[in-house]
């Protein structure tokens, strides 16, 4: 069965536009919790963000994802939650055709990738576990749409936003994000400030 559930907005546009400028660096001076911890990358230096779309899979079946991608939109990050499966790559050069037509801002998956030649060339940058030929089928067994999911030891629910760049990934917490959000402005604001005054650069 495969379950779909609605996009969710948790925050206002401008709250969004300013997520946007923060880099992670600067979150990671702050707080410890959101971070996704051991993934690579395919490209080696970038700034993405976005709202989340979830997807997850079972048993190497790559078909929930047609409907993922079906629900998301320029701009949004998907999130993909294989259930522990690091051997069947769900997501190669096919899915991220797919995803560079949609205009989607970065992908994460908890688990393998394959076509990395296309993939390191693709817009749309990929968070990986690791790489594998051996690749999903469309099994049509089960699935989940935009449904929480556990993810690089963080929890994401629709409608979060997340920003990425080669530093980290970081997920904010709608329970208590506005005071973060206030100090990482005010600590970029000062470093550019003592950047200036220093260094004389901008
Ligand atoms: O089909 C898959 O599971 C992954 C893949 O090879 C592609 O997207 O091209
Ligand atoms: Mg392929």
């Amino acid at each position: 069965m495969l379950t779909v559930k609605k996009r969710v907005q948790k925050y206002t546009e401008s709250e969004k536009e300013t997520f946007k400028t923060i880099s992670t660096s600067t979150i990671g001076h702050l707080t410890d919790f959101g971070f996704l911890k051991n993934f690579h990358c395919t490209v080696p230096v970038f700034k993405a963000a976005g709202e989340v779309i979830t997807v997850k899979l079972s048993n190497g079946d790559g078909w929930p994802l047609n409907s993922a991608l079906e629900q998301a939109e320029a701009g949004d990050i998907l999130v993909i939650d294989p259930s522990g499966n690091e051997t069947h790559a769900c997501w190669g050069e096919f899915r991220a055709r797919k995803a560079e037509q949609i205009g989607l801002a970065a992908v994460i998956v908890d688990g393998a990738v394959t076509d990395t030649a296309h993939l390191q060339r693709s817009a749309v940058p990929v968070f990986y576990k690791s790489i594998s030929a051996r690749t999903t089928k469309s099994l049509k067994l089960e699935g989940e749409v935009n449904t929480p999911v556990s993810v690089g030891g963080v929890v994401f629910e629709p409608g979060d936003y997340v920003i990425a760049d080669q530093d980290g990934i970081y997920k904010f917490n709608s329970l208590h994000y506005k005071p973060l959000v206030e100090t990482a402005i005010q600590k970029e604001k000062m470093e550019q400030g003592k950047r200036k005054i220093i260094y004389g650069k901008q």
